[in-house]
């Protein structure tokens, strides 16, 4: 967050929501943290808490396709708060089947009055009350094709493109939809203190709804509660995490007893895994370039009695550096990229990016690689992952690393579930959205070739 952001709450929902996107418009907050930070500062009760989340996030996914429904009804210019107070009214009305649209329209017309004036409030009330009576513009007179879906599926155009370039028209137009469902809540059972069958039990007891998913053995999906809330967590039971994050440390698949490097570790949610999957046996350096986020690897390893862990602030560029060569039996390199995977989780990230920061990226990502091969030892293991979807962090970021290091080679991903096994191809494994309901994530595998090879 660039500045800091506090949402008052007097117990209007959509007042709350309003201030949340105006600070994440404004101040470049982000949303999913602002969200959260709002529900735990004011203790946020369950109902208001869904229909919050609900509206600030349906608002933010569909905020372009909402302008183009808007558009015909707005004459001369609105204050950027009020465009916001359309668009989250227009959001009710159109998405959410439940709120009565009169309900909606009141709302808004009350908020306008209480943060304007009637003048204000009189505006809002007509605009809405037109869309209410013509119906919004259908998308379909939009000639142009990469146009009409950048607007019906709300993300920018040079993303669109760029997707469609990379994978087609029908798999880019699937991700782009999946874009705008909520995602699914998963979490992670920590091994080493219980068994799934357990954890489930444990779930339900605290009033949970769970379910061992068929992806991923130790992920359970939640379809209902709070898992953060719960004693099964506290008592570092579990770790809330996407399914698709649990793949790197589940091929990188290091043994108990291992020297273990994981670069780009911080908050700690592959760390911990790492440590579980070594049964608490051995050693993990855990570094990340910003050393106050080294806490949070901390806490994480503190509350799951993961001892096995060390932390320390390394730019990963620079690890040789500070690191033995050929030190770590098996390196995971989880590395700062687009996200572009994750956009319904963070919505906000379809309107900040811009194509530009993914040329920079690369070199970041081409340059931890670099410095992980040289800390490795021969015959280690190095995995690669992202939380993107784009090709050339992906892909293009593998084959540039293999044609700058012939002593690597790409490598069968192991140790993964059959579904998942399966969509692997040359080392590399794509995971999309719409695959199965979990994050976009990539992940490749390589291995340190001996003197003689
Ligand atoms: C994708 S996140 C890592 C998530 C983490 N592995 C987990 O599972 O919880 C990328 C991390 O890389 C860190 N980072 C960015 N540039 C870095 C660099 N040059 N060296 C080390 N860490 C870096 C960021 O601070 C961020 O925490």
């Amino acid at each position: 967050m660039s500045k800091k952001s506090v949402v008052i709450w007097d117990g209007n929902v959509r007042d709350a929501a309003l201030s949340i996107l105006l600070a994440v418009d404004k101040n470049q907050a982000y949303s999913n943290l602002l969200l959260n930070e709002t529900i735990k500062r004011h203790k946020i009760e369950a109902k208001d808490r869904a229909l919050l989340t609900e509206i600030t996030y349906g608002t933010l996914q569909h905020k372009m396709t909402l302008d183009f429904y808007l558009e015909p009804f707005i004459r001369g210019s609105v204050d950027h708060w009020v465009r916001w107070l359309l668009r989250i009214s227009l959001y009710q009305i159109h998405y959410l089947t439940r709120i009565p649209p009169h309900a909606a329209v009141n709302e808004a017309v009350e908020i306008a009055k209480r943060r304007g004036h009637r003048g204000i409030a009189s505006t809002v009330n007509g605009i809405l009350r037109s869309v209410l009576r013509s119906g919004v513009p259908s998308t379909e007179d939009i000639a142009d094709p990469m146009e009409r879906l950048a607007i019906e599926t709300s993300h920018p155009e040079w993303l669109v493109q760029r997707f469609v370039a990379n994978y087609g028209l029908e798999l880019a137009t699937a991700m782009l939809h999946e874009n705008n469902v909520p995602a699914m809540q998963t979490v992670r059972v920590n091994t080493t203190k219980t068994t799934v069958k357990q954890a489930i039990a444990e779930l339900e007891e605290e009033g949970l709804t769970v379910q061992q998913s068929d992806l991923m053995p130790e992920c359970l999906r939640v379809t209902n509660g709070q898992p953060a809330r719960t004693k099964v967590f506290k008592e570092g039971h579990i770790t809330i995490q996407d399914e698709s994050s649990m793949i790197p440390a589940k091929v990188l698949n290091p043994s108990p007893g291992m020297r273990v490097l994981d670069m780009c570790a911080a908050p700690g949610g592959k760390t911990t895994h790492l440590a579980e999957i070594m049964k608490n046996e051995g050693s993990i350096l855990a570094t990340d370039l910003h050393p106050h986020k080294l806490d949070l690897i901390d806490h994480n390893t503190e509350r799951l009695g993961l001892d096995i862990v060390e932390t320390a602030p390394i730019d990963g560029r620079k690890a040789p550096e500070f690191l033995q060569a050929a030190s770590f039996d098996a390196i995971l390199v989880d590395a700062p990229c687009s996200g572009l995977g994750v956009m319904r989780r963070k919505p906000d990230i379809k309107y900040t990016k811009r194509e530009e920061d993914l040329e920079n990226l690369q070199k970041i990502q081409l340059a931890l690689l670099e410095a992980a091969t040289k800390v490795l030892k021969t015959d280690g293991k190095l995995v690669y992952s992202t939380c993107t979807v784009d090709l050339q962090e992906n892909e293009g970021t593998v084959h540039a690393f293999l044609t700058a290091h012939p002593e690597m080679e790409a490598i069968q991903l192991e140790s993964l579930p059959t579904k998942l096994a399966e969509k692997q191809a040359n080392g590399m494994l794509q995971v999309f959205p719409q695959d199965f309901g979990s994050d976009g994530f990539f992940v490749a595998a390589f291995r340190k070739k001996g003197e003689s090879n």
